[in-house]
Order: C-alpha cells, then structure tokens, then sequence
C-alpha cells in the first residue's frame, strides 16, 4: 500500500484550511497513495487557546467531519484526518481528536490525545491542559492488511504508548511540534519509535510559520521498520510519499527478531 503523510502551514481561517488539505488529499491520490494523513490541528492553528471551543464538533456533525467524509468517499482513500477540536463532556474542555475515515467515508476509529503538551523555556510557552481534556485509551485499526496504532504529537515522547500497539505494521504521529523542540527532537524520536517497534512510521506535521506568529518544525515524513526515512517534506505544503513493503517488515522482524525477544 502507498501511504502519503501530508504537510501544512495551517492558519486562523477554518474553510482556508480546509481548502488546503483537500488539495493535498487529491495531491496524495495522483501519487498513488491509497491512504492519506493529515497533521495535528490541520484545521486551525488559532490565535488563542479559545479558538479551539469555538470550531470544535459534536461526533459525526460539523463542516470539519463532513469535509474529511467526503474526501475520503470521493477520493476511495483511506484518511486518518490529523486532529480535530471534538467537544469533551466537561464544560469548557475539547479532545484533540484523530478520527479515521474508511474510503466509504465512515469513521472507524477515534483516538484523542493522551499526553498533552506544556513547555516553557522563558521565550515560549505551551499548555494544553488550559483547554484540552486528555484521552485515556489507546486505539489502533484496519487498513486492508494494515494494523495500525494511532498517536498525537507529543505522545511521542512516551514509548509505552506505543507498545501497547505492538504487533503493528504502523504507527501514526499527526504533530504540530515545535520549530524549537522539533530541530533537536523529531526525527530522533520518530526513527526511535520505528526502531524498537519494527514498524513503519508516518508522521504528517505543520511546518512553517504560521499567521499566529507560532513556527513549527515540519520535516513530514515516513520512516521504515530499519529507521530509513523513506520521504521528507522539509518546510512548507508538500506530501510525502513511500509504499509500505510487508516484505520489508518480515525481513527486518526475521533478521533481528527484538520483538520476539521482550520480557517485560
Ligand atoms: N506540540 C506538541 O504537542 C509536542 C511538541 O512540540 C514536543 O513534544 O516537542
């Protein structure tokens, strides 16, 4: 399967972005991708904490969802739809949501984001939990022969997340990291995950600068089970694209079977 991880400089404006990600959705598809993602908060990137209340979404109802359901179903592609602000039962609150959608355009999975960030370093500061309600489990689904294990952004900091995924053919990180953190970290962290888990990795990311004055990392990009990065997108709009080669994944399981080897 070709699978594409979809870069974006996402903004303030809701149907500009929107927009934009259809653009790299149909981008995905003329490469000959068979499933698309798309980065954290690909469809806001607000000025304050706030905005995310104002857009977020009950399930199934909302111009976010129905945009991403129709790609999905127009497009006969499968789209783990970055994250979305979805309304938390706690007043106030939202989850940041991945949801999943089949290339009939339904949604088969959910996951919301359990490690939420905070960072400060005297210039810039970062905390989720202002606004964000965390999520607690775990969520992992089908494609086809694809079982993959859903993840946001900073959960990649927590490696037990993603054994709980294990076995798996991929691991999926839609982020928003940080211009800062990203430079020293990112890639580090992703080829780690790929490594110890022997597992194909795509990561969609925001990069750039961004009308709110935020920069992000970018450096979308896939990672294979040996910890190659099969394709980059470095800064800017792009989509990055590589075939996930379930005789790789075998080669690599058999030649070094770590996975076979755990004991805890
Ligand atoms: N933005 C995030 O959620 C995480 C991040 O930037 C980091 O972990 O660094």
């Amino acid at each position: 399967m070709k699978i594409a991880a979809c870069q974006m400089v996402s903004g303030p404006d809701l149907g500009a972005n929107l927009v934009a990600a259809s653009r790299l959705l149909e981008s995905a598809v003329a490469q000959g991708a068979q499933l698309a993602a798309l980065p954290e908060y690909f469809c806001l990137m607000g000025h304050h904490d706030s905005d995310k209340l104002a857009y977020a979404e009950t399930l199934g109802h909302g111009p976010i969802q129905a945009m991403l359901s129709r790609a999905a179903r127009e497009l006969r592609l499968w789209i783990i739809g970055g994250t979305l602000p979805i309304k938390a039962d706690t007043p106030d609150r939202v989850r940041n949501t991945t949801l999943v959608f089949s290339p009939s355009g339904e949604v088969v999975a959910r996951y919301d984001k359990i490690h939420l960030f905070a960072y400060d370093n005297g210039r810039e500061s970062y905390d989720e939990a202002r606004v964000l309600e965390p999520g607690t489990q775990p969520t992992a689904f089908d494609a086809e022969q694809l079982r993959v294990g859903l993840s946001v952004c900073y959960d990649l900091r927590f490696p037990e997340l993603y054994r709980a995924y294990n076995p798996c053919e991929l691991l999926a990180v839609p982020a928003a990291f940080t211009y800062t953190t990203g430079e020293k970290h990112w890639e580090l962290l992703l080829r780690a995950r790929a490594v110890e888990n022997q597992c194909y990795v795509i990561a969609p990311a925001q990069g750039g600068k961004h009308e709110n004055d935020r920069r992000t990392w970018g450096h979308s990009m896939i990672v294979d089970p040996w910890g190659e990065v099969l394709a980059v997108v470095p800064e800017g709009e792009g989509v990055a694209c590589a075939d996930i080669d379930p005789a790789r994944l075998a080669q690599v399981r058999q030649q070094l079977p770590a996975l076979a080897h755990r004991k805890l």
